[in-house]
């Protein structure tokens, strides 16, 4: 069985945080987006965050966030990471680390080649990378979209900090996901919703299965 870390994005209840951990999840991610139909109050976050277990990592998605917002989510939320999905720049990657003392993912969006030396550029400032599809430019939301790129892109290379793929993951797709990309981490939010921001626990169990189920390509 194939060790694969799964992270289940934008949860908003405690039932949801429930599947996440019954079908074991390693991460779990709350949304901090008011455009978005997962986005939750901080107070929620903390409350959900409060009950969960500890083995499951709890990491805080924010866009362009200035410090005040990400002091007033700290303050509140026992978290282990910040996930960073808007146009962060490297140095910003760079303050928000040093500033915050979490480890930083920055997620890139990839459509064709030429995005991929953004990897390679975040890999030297964040703790870990999420690469999800680029959205498309009417899209309302940075994330989220259900929309995956052609892993062929990313198949073979490696890079020197932990990696997520993302993207339009699904049950039904993850398992060649994994197996074409090598990707020891997987995460998902729209693939495993019966309803924009509505998760569905048979999806989160049937997506976990799914993923850890193959033999990924070996890792260079
Ligand atoms: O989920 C959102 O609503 C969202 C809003 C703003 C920025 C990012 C957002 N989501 C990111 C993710 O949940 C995932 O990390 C990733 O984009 C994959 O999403 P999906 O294609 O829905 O699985």
């Amino acid at each position: 069985m194939a060790d694969v870390r799964v992270k289940i994005c934008g949860l908003k209840t405690p039932g949801d945080v429930e599947a996440a951990v019954a079908a074991g999840a390693a991460y779990c991610g709350f949304v901090f987006f008011p455009k978005s139909p997962r986005n939750i109050p901080i107070a929620t976050a903390r409350d959900l965050a409060v009950t969960a277990p500890s083995g499951l990592a709890k990491v805080a998605l924010v866009v362009d966030a200035d410090d005040a917002l990400l002091r007033q989510i700290l303050a509140e939320v026992p978290l282990d990471m910040l996930q960073l999905h808007g146009r962060e720049t490297p140095e910003r990657v760079t303050e928000i680390r040093a500033r915050f003392g979490l480890p930083v993912m920055k997620a890139v969006g990839v459509a064709t080649e030429d995005d991929l030396p953004k990897l390679g550029l975040y890999a030297q400032v964040a703790d870990q990378l999420l690469i999800d599809a680029k959205p498309p430019k009417d899209a309302a939301l940075p994330g989220g979209n259900g929309l995956a790129f052609d892993w062929r892109l990313i198949a073979g290379r490696r890079w020197p900090k932990p990696w997520m793929l993302a993207g339009g993951l699904t049950p039904e797709n993850v398992d060649r996901a994994v197996a074409m990309t090598g990707a020891a981490q997987i995460d998902v939010s729209s693939g495993v919703e019966s309803a924009p921001g509505v998760k569905d626990p048979a999806r989160i169990a049937a997506f976990v299965r799914a993923a850890q189920g193959v033999e990924s390509v070996p890792r260079l």
